[in-house]
């Protein structure tokens, strides 16, 4: 077995979105950047994840959208094709092959590392190669934690190899019969796509709604929706045994009555597959945190610099799934930006790097990080305030900022705004019988947009207004001059601002 020495100013485990936004941004003062990668280039989201999950979901989507208008639904005559979906699927996740984003990492500059990382000191770490190579590999500033996150899979499913996110996205065969158990993103994403392929669909969802982080008209719109398609969605169930006997799993539900009186129900249920979509844990187990300190497993707890809390010298910077900060693409992508900055400007190593802001201040100082603010490009302050959320289930749910729940635990004086979408002439234009609902919470002191929730056909493309609404704290009384166009779906602003008494 081969050792080798290596000596990098900055190193980030993991080539995921995260780790590869961070590597690039972090070398743009001239730093030299190693990224250690023991799967594929490009992560979860690329192969086994947003890809390939929404790729899977498209058709319906498609279909759904020529159906409900008449002149075009005549010409829709067929049923989707699960053949040629999983097909489209394997593009979509560049059939495992992260060539393509090799290639985009050697051209920025960036050292790729084929192994997994481990510390066994501080800024210092050994790299076991695919290629059996054991590497040393020391970090002269900086060490980037973006190793992600891994399903959680409770232990009454330990037995039956049941599937998780990964086998669902990649599967080249649709089951006869699926069981999903959980009631988030993942379970309603999956049990849509499965449902429009064919599977007969089973949510075993645990809590009493789905889609527990949204408002609950979002979850309630998905579960009829769900169900309106032939899905069974059991609230309030857990599975107490689950056995694999051959090609079948068997399942015991227990479910709580709703009467309240009579107990629990038990059902059997036989299934081919079953997918577990209880939730992620980071990716820690095996990271060798403990000679920094940390506990093994545990998230790795940030503040708005993507500093790791709880180890000194200002070196160990984490972002992504690991975190436990962020739980999408595009927020860990936020994350992966500010720390990339920080890192590039604090560790800047070209002369006289003090404060040189460039043109309208746009450009990366050493000064301005350590002066930096909330809202400036250095601390990540939308992770707090406005962290958008879209599910691409049918009807979509999209939301950002704070629900009506959340606002009211804060604390805040609120007024809720809804309105539903299909009062709009662009709902008409868009779909016979529209159905879609709009809310936002605004803090009533300060007469700002806190949190604003979609949920339709075609919804998730209007969250950026909201978004910018948020983050820019724009009072009601100017989003009054942002006119929406007629006939489109974004003119429920001026609805929601018309309920408000504009
Ligand atoms: C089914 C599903 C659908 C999703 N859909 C969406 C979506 O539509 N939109 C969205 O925004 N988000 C979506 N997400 C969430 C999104 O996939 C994650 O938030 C995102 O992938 C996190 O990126 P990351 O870089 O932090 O982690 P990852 O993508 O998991 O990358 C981490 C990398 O670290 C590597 N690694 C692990 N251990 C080590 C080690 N010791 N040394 C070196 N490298 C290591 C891993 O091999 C991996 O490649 C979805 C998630 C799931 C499960
Ligand atoms: N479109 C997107 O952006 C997208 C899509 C998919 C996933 N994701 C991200 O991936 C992350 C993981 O998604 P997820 O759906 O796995 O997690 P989640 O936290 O959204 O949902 C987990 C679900 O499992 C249930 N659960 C937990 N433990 C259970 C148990 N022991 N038995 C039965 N039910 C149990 C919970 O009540 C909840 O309904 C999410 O945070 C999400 O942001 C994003």
């Amino acid at each position: 077995m081969a050792e080798v020495t290596d000596e990098y100013d900055v190193v980030v485990l993991g080539a995921g979105a995260v780790g590869e936004n961070v590597a690039d941004r972090a070398s743009r003062t001239g730093l030299s950047v190693a990224v250690v990668e023991p799967a594929l280039v490009g992560g979860e989201c690329s192969y086994w994840a947003c890809m390939p999950s929404k790729a899977l979901l498209r058709p319906g989507d498609v279909l759904a959208a020529a159906r409900a208008v008449p002149g075009a639904a005549a010409a829709v005559t067929g049923r989707i094709d699960p053949a040629a979906v999983l097909v489209r699927r394997d593009e979509v996740a560049a059939h495992w092959d992260d060539t393509g984003q090799v290639a985009w990492l050697e051209g920025a500059g960036l050292t790729l590392l084929r192994g997994r990382a481990r510390f066994t000191a501080p800024r210092a770490l050994v790299v076991e190669g695919v290629d059996g190579t054991v590497r040393t590999v020391t970090a002269r500033r900086a060490v980037v934690v973006a190793t992600g996150s891994v399903p959680v899979v409770p232990g009454t499913f330990a037995d039956v190899r049941p599937w998780t996110s990964r086998e669902a996205t990649s599967t080249h065969r649709v089951p006869p019969r699926l069981a999903v158990v959980g009631g988030g993103v993942v379970a309603t994403e999956l049990a849509t796509a499965f449902a429009d392929l064919g599977s007969e669909v089973t949510v075993l969802v645990r809590g009493g709604r789905l889609l527990a982080a949204a408002e609950p008209f979002a979850g309630e719109a998905v579960a009829r929706a769900l169900t309106d398609r032939g899905v069974r969605v059991l609230l309030g169930t857990s599975v107490t045994s689950a056995v694999r006997d051959g090609d079948e799993v068997r399942l015991v539900v227990e479910r709580r009555s709703t009467a309240g009186r009579h107990g629990d129900e038990t059902e059997r249920l036989t299934v081919d597959e079953v997918l577990v979509a209880t939730g992620r844990r980071p990716a820690t187990d095996d990271l060798g945190l403990e000679t920094l300190g940390l506990r093994p497993g545990d998230a790795l707890e940030v503040d708005d610099r993507l500093q790791v809390t709880g180890v000194d010298g200002g070196w160990l910077f984490a972002a992504g799934d690991v975190t436990g900060r962020t739980a999408t693409t595009h927020q860990g992508k936020y994350d992966a930006r500010v720390v990339g900055d920080v890192i590039a400007a604090r560790f800047d190593p070209r002369p006289a790097a003090e404060g040189q802001p460039g043109r309208g201040g746009r450009g990366l100082s050493r000064q301005a990080e350590a002066q930096a603010a909330p809202w400036s490009r250095y601390r990540a302050t939308a992770d707090v305030a406005a962290v958008p959320q879209v599910v691409f289930t049918r009807p979509q749910v999209a939301w950002v900022g704070r629900t009506h729940d959340q606002a009211q635990r804060d604390g805040l004086e609120v007024e809720v705004l809804a309105y539903e979408l299909g009062g709009l002439g662009g709902a008409s234009v868009t779909a016979e019988g529209y159905e879609g609902r709009v809310q936002l919470v605004v803090d009533v002191a300060r007469d700002v947009v806190l949190g604003a929730t979609f949920v339709g056909p075609d919804v998730a493309d209007m969250l950026h207004a909201a978004t910018v609404a948020v983050v820019g704290e724009v009072p009601l009384s100017r989003l009054w001059h942002a006119v929406p166009s007629y006939p489109t779906l974004s003119e429920v602003w001026l609805r929601l601002l018309e309920a408000a008494g504009r």
